[in-house]
């Protein structure tokens, strides 16, 4: 994934993003239900950790002492610049990590993490200057209790969106888009571009022009915004 790419998705908005993939025929690409916790933009291919429902006899305490544990590993493997999604099929009653666990991904230069299901040491979490969250919300209970991790790596459903390793996670205040890896780079020129237009259309709008004829803009309005972009 070049580097312009993803500099370019992380300007702009999951709202531009979403016309965008819908404009080429893709509908589910926005994580519903999941929230920025530290409140920093995001763009970085997705590397996976995939969970299973616990069970109480394999799932117990000491299983932390394994630092191969495939949640820690995750958190050791996942590459610099790749964010971190994990597929909690919905389910928060326990948490998907940690303070610690985010402190450490954050260090390790990841480019963000996303959970469908829940973090525990949110108020640490909120405090991490650099790393963006996201996640449902907040569960004291440490993963263990409802949650198996098994895989890395692989596709996952993340808040019933489809997530392939490589495909690219953006935040924004309003949440997270998964947009295709093949799709990258076209979507980023375009949502760009889509941006630069529909600012020409807000200030129109501001300034009292009407609906009809600015936004969507008609040749009229499209002339206006060439010459201002051409002066
Ligand atoms: O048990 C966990 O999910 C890990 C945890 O609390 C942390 O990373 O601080
Ligand atoms: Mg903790």
């Amino acid at each position: 994934m070049d580097a312009r790419t993803i500099e370019l998705l992380k300007q702009v908005s999951t709202a531009t993003i979403s016309t965008q993939l819908l404009s080429r025929g893709l509908r589910n690409t926005f994580l519903h239900g999941i929230k920025p916790l530290t409140g920093h933009r995001m763009a970085g291919p997705a590397f996976t950790l995939r969970y299973i429902p616990a069970r109480e006899d394999i799932d117990v305490l000491a299983v932390y002492q394994d630092y191969d544990h495939p949640q820690r590993k995750a958190v050791e493997t996942v590459p610099p610049g790749h964010v971190l999604v994990m597929d909690c099929r919905g389910q928060g009653r326990a948490a998907s990590a940690g303070g610690i666990l985010a402190t450490r991904l954050q260090v390790r230069g990841a480019a963000g993490l996303v959970t469908d299901g829940t973090l525990r040491d949110t108020p640490e979490i909120a405090k991490l200057a650099a790393l963006p969250v996201y996640a449902a919300g907040a569960s004291p209970l440490t993963n263990l209790a409802q949650h198996h991790a098994v895989d890395l790596d692989v596709p996952i459903g993340c808040a019933e969106v489809a997530v392939y390793p490589g495909d690219v996670m953006v935040g924004d205040a309003e949440g997270v888009v998964c947009v295709p890896r093949h799709l990258a780079q076209e979507v980023a020129e375009a949502a760009s571009e889509q941006e630069r237009l529909e600012a020409f259309i807000q200030q129109e709008i501001a300034a009292g022009k009407p609906l009809r004829g600015t936004y969507p803009p008609d040749e009229a309005t499209r002339e206006r915004y060439r010459l201002q972009a051409d002066g």
